[in-house]
């Protein structure tokens, strides 16, 4: 785990602020199943997610784990099965105290700050102070200016990433960040990414790094054709998977 980032700055303080932990805990899940056109793409999923850890969803490619995050956050609705967080199911209000990062960043065509602003104005009035403290939280506050569109491909993720803090969410969902990103703009999305599980969000994230998810994650969920194979605190992982697929997967062998 890496440590939060340098907390004496001023956009660290307003992120970390809140009472920690807070928020929605636990989710369960159980039965989630998404059928599209006959076939089960997240099939009978039971998960339950208690700790404020930074849970890592992770598994070869097509095995659902975009559309089990989709599911949990609300985006799209289950063919059957339940999801309820803090024992109620999920509704409007949750989803409001929820935020997703996507691979490619969804920005306004408008200036960094605007993009900021545009998020705080769904909260209340426009709170120049607080924008620029997210900014600088985030490493922008030079660019706040400068239009989205001209940022780095590491900067606008790392503004997207200010505009979903900037909901002040009790968890936030990431879907692969960082898949294409150099080193040095992943090592800043992770510090912005501890620093707001050190402040108390629950940090659901996606990612094929095996390294990345040693870094972060305190619970591995491994997916494998639309199901849960295991769910692992990950020293344990790391150490012994609990499943054969999952010993597989770790050793980077091929699973089908
Ligand atoms: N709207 C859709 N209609 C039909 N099939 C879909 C739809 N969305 C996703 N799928 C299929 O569902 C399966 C799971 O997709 P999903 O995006 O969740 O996988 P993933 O585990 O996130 O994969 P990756 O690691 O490649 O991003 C894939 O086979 C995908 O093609």
């Amino acid at each position: 785990m890496l440590d939060a980032v340098d907390r004496t700055t001023a956009g660290e303080r307003i992120i970390a602020s809140k009472a920690a932990p807070r928020g929605l805990l636990p989710m369960e899940a159980r039965g989630l199943t998404l059928a599209i056109s006959g076939k089960r793409l997240v099939d009978a999923v039971d998960l339950d997610l208690n700790a404020n850890s930074i849970t890592m969803i992770m598994g070869p490619n097509g095995a659902g784990k975009s559309l089990l995050i989709r599911l949990l956050h609300g985006m799209i609705t289950p063919t059957s099965g339940s999801i309820t967080w803090s024992g109620e199911q999920l509704n409007e209000g949750m989803r409001r105290r929820q935020a997703m990062v996507f691979q490619r960043p969804v920005l306004l065509r408008r200036s960094v700050a605007a993009n900021v602003d545009f998020v705080l104005s769904l909260r209340g009035p426009t709170d120049k102070a607080k924008r620029d403290h997210i900014l600088e939280h985030v490493g922008l506050l030079e660019h706040a200016k400068q239009p989205a569109r001209l940022l780095s491909g590491g900067e606008q993720q790392r503004l997207a990433l200010a505009r979903a803090l900037a909901l002040e969410p009790d968890v936030l969902f990431l879907d692969e960040p960082t898949a294409s990103l150099d080193p040095a703009s992943v090592l800043r999305i992770e510090q912005i990414v501890s620093s707001a599980h050190a402040s108390g969000t629950k940090i659901i994230f996606i990612t094929h790094d095996f390294g990345q998810a040693k870094r972060l994650a305190g619970d591995i969920v491994l997916m494998h054709r639309g199901g849960v194979l295991e769910h692992t605190p990950a020293e344990k992982f790391f150490e012994k998977p609990q499943t054969a697929k999952g010993a597989d997967f770790l050793a980077g062998r091929i699973v089908l």
